[in-house]
């Protein structure tokens, strides 16, 4: 399955009340390094997710997964290509860590396939990945909300789609937290024809671990290129619209707010 994957976007625009959310011309995402989509509140990215991981349609337009409508997969199909964490996680009841976790194989091995012990060794891989395993036995829903986020992520690893989705994966997370997300990540995105696509809110994480950026404003591409491109953009402090200056330590780039 981990062949070259891309996503193409053509002519896309969700509106609701008359008001487009997004509208993209187009954007060509291929399985490949760490993408980042950036963006001020409300500027489209969830939406761009939601498109992209097939949980909603566009009101015009394509969003195409190596050519075929991300919408017209069958889920198991899109599964084993693409793993998606949305920005608010479920929390379901009932269920332990590990469970969760295995509910991430669902598309290898099916509901009421015997499990083989490569599936139990993908779950036991994705939970000490995602620093979770001595949470294997605990309930989801008596985790704390960074645990949880950490827990999800294990349970996408353990789908082992070449593509992976996050909505503000590190949203819940301490800093050291942050850095080991953003270095597994990184892991992740550096493996052969696979790819992370991550939304984060944090300018400093995305100059330093992308190998692209995507800035949207108002449902519309502001800006694709690379961190130091970003970095050299005339116009960046007009991405938040506050005042940003740019400070370098240890021959690294550190935004900081003018305020
Ligand atoms: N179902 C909906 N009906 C109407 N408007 C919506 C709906 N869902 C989202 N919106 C609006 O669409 C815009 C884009 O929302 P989206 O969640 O994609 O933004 P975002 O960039 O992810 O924001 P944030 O950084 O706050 O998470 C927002 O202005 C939001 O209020």
């Amino acid at each position: 399955m981990k062949n070259s994957l891309s996503f193409h976007l053509a002519n896309v625009n969700v509106s609701r009340q008359g008001r487009a959310l997004l509208d993209i011309a187009q954007l060509q995402l291929p399985a490949a390094g760490l993408t980042v989509i950036l963006g001020h509140n409300g500027s489209g990215k969830s939406t761009l997710l939601k498109l992209l991981s097939g949980q909603m349609a566009p009101d015009r337009g394509e969003v195409l997964l190596q050519g075929k409508s991300v919408t017209h997969y069958i889920p198991r199909e899109l599964a084993k290509r693409v793993a998606y964490m949305p920005q608010q996680i479920p929390q379901p009841a009932l269920l332990l860590v590990r469970e969760l976790v295995e509910l991430g194989r669902f598309a290898w091995r099916g509901w009421l396939a015997r499990w083989q012990s490569d599936d139990q060794s993908w779950v036991s891989r994705a939970l000490q990945q995602a620093g979770v395993a001595h949470l294997a036995g605990h309930a989801v829903d008596e985790i704390s909300g960074g645990e949880r986020q950490r827990v999800w992520l294990a349970m996408l690893l353990a789908q082992n789609a070449p593509l992976l989705l996050l909505d503000e994966p590190s949203s819940a997370l301490d800093l050291a937290h942050q850095y080991q997300l953003m270095q597994l990540l990184r892991q992740q995105a550096d493996l052969p024809d696979c790819g992370v696509i991550a939304v984060l809110h944090d300018l400093n994480l995305a100059l330093q671990y992308a190998d692209r950026i995507v800035a949207l404003q108002r449902g519309r591409i502001w800006f694709d290129g690379s961190p130091s491109q970003l970095l050299a953009h005339p116009e960046l402090a007009a991405l938040y619209g506050i005042e940003l200056e740019v400070l370098h330590r240890a021959g690294k780039p550190a935004v900081v707010a003018v305020v």
